[in-house]
């Protein structure tokens, strides 16, 4: 089914095409060599200490052959992997020689498959340390790169998903392993199984997904959720619900604490995944007062990085895409909305932290103070594709074909204006803060579009 447009205020003005050409004559923005963190040490591993993995086992997974590699800035062959050591345990699954598309008349585009053997390798973790994880969503952007990192710390792990958003690509590498098990089910239905915990994710979270069948949202956000905190109650499992940001609305107050109550319209179009949320939230504390079920809330604020989906709406991926294409960034209104952007893998260490964490008291931000407007992203990404390609770290563009350049086009009903999350408490109490700068985050994040671009995704 084709996506419905998004409604536009045809009356918010769009501001000058001249202040976005100042704004992509930045200088230089591309940071050289090895990952390095916000404060300058080269990022081996991510997690909290006890629970951190190796980056290069991550990397093994998201990134494909044909992603540029971070430290020679060169193109791996097409060919082969270019991982080594313990991380690379990949099967080799495309065309081989024997089955190459060039020997199949007819076929021009065909691919062949062998069933995989080996996985990546896991923590072995003793039977009492080793927990049964439910991960609702876990198909989805995020859910993947939780349920990878809940995989490679050795527990079992059980994926709930309906593929709406997600795909099953996400996590094919996991397939047929004995710690993994993909269920495909929507979570308005009942789901009986054992499980100590359970992170709750699913529901579709781009503007432009959420949008397409509100009623849907708002039914995943209350009978999902009614659904799984009854699964929490019955197993007695750990619940973490995935809110968002968006339960503050169009902010009055900047930048926001986890006491702010908010200012939603409810009945807009963003309300159903916004009202949604918070009445997630209000039966999640409902469940915990009432039921004594142990409950988490983390307040997820915006994210990006490797597995988004090149058509799925989001600020990050449509511009890093529409870069890599020559194709125009386009900046809905004047630009002038801020977001704070947090790279993926900080975000599940958060999850993780607030999961093991005691603090139950309320609801936590997870994001990045790293605050910009929409304007001076889209300047950001298109001046680090531009350096990525002059050192060639990733393809020209074909021959005769023009950089992207930036366009307005018509504002979103109800976007917020600003948005910058208060992590006082995430320190405070998880110990946590994002590590990965946000020039760190979308190096990778191109890198990975590149891969999968050139792979014809
Ligand atoms: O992460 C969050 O805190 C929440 O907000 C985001 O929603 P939003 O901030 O609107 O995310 P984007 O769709 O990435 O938009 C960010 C800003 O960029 C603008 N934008 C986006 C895409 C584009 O092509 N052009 C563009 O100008 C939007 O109008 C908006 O002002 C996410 O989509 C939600 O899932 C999430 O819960």
């Amino acid at each position: 089914m084709a996506s419905p447009p998004l409604a536009h205020d045809p009356n918010r003005i769009p501001a000058p095409l001249q202040r976005a050409r100042e704004h992509s004559r930045a200088p230089s923005v591309r940071s050289v060599g090895s990952t390095v963190d916000r404060d300058g040490r080269v990022i081996e591993e991510v997690g909290s200490p006890g629970e951190s993995v190796p980056l290069e086992l991550l990397q093994s997974i998201y990134l494909s052959p044909n992603s540029p590699s971070p430290d020679t800035g060169s193109f791996p062959s097409s060919s082969g992997m270019t991982w080594t050591g313990t991380a690379h345990q990949r099967t080799e699954s495309f065309s081989s020689d024997r089955y190459s598309p060039h020997n199949v008349p007819d076929w021009p585009s065909a691919v062949s498959f062998t069933s995989r053997t080996t996985f990546p390798p896991v923590k072995k973790l003793p039977k009492a340390q080793k927990r049964r994880v439910l991960v609702t969503g876990g198909a989805g952007f995020v859910g993947s790169h939780l349920v990878d990192r809940l995989m490679f710390l050795g527990h079992d792990v059980v994926v709930l998903d309906n593929f709406f958003s997600g795909s099953k690509s996400t996590l094919s590498h996991w397939v047929g392993h004995p710690n993994f098990e993909l269920v495909r089910g929507d979570v308005v239905e009942p789901l009986l199984i054992e499980v100590d915990q359970i992170y709750h994710l699913a529901c579709p979270a781009s503007p432009k997904a959420y949008q397409i069948n509100a009623v849907k949202t708002l039914k995943t956000s209350f009978m999902g959720t009614l659904n799984m905190l009854g699964l929490a109650k019955r197993t007695k499992a750990r619940f973490l619900l995935s809110s968002t940001s968006e339960v503050y609305g169009s902010p009055t107050v900047h930048p926001q604490p986890e006491s702010y109550w908010g200012n939603v319209n409810p009945n807009g179009p963003r309300s159903c995944y916004d009202e949604g949320k918070r009445v997630a939230e209000a039966l999640t504390y409902g469940y915990a007062r009432q039921d004594g079920v142990d409950v988490r809330v983390a307040r997820i604020f915006n994210c990006f990085g490797p597995r988004m989906s090149a058509d799925d709406g989001r600020l990050v991926s449509n511009f890093v895409v529409a870069a890599l294409k020559g194709e125009p960034l386009q900046v809905y209104g004047d630009g002038e909305a801020t977001r704070s952007l947090m790279f993926v893998h900080d975000l599940i260490s958060g999850l993780i932290a607030l999961m093991e964490s005691d603090y139950s008291e309320g609801p936590v931000n997870i994001g990045s103070p790293d605050e910009g407007s929409v304007l001076s992203w889209a300047s950001t990404i298109l001046a680090l594709v531009k350096d990525l390609r002059a050192s060639g770290s990733i393809p020209p563009l074909p021959a005769g074909q023009k950089e992207s350049e930036i366009e307005f086009v018509p504002a979103v009903v109800d976007d917020p204006p600003r948005r910058k999350p208060d992590i006082t408490l995430a320190k405070e109490v998880l110990a946590w803060e994002p590590r990965w700068t946000v020039m760190a985050g979308l190096e990778e994040t191109i890198r990975y579009f590149a891969g999968q671009l050139a792979e014809g995704e």
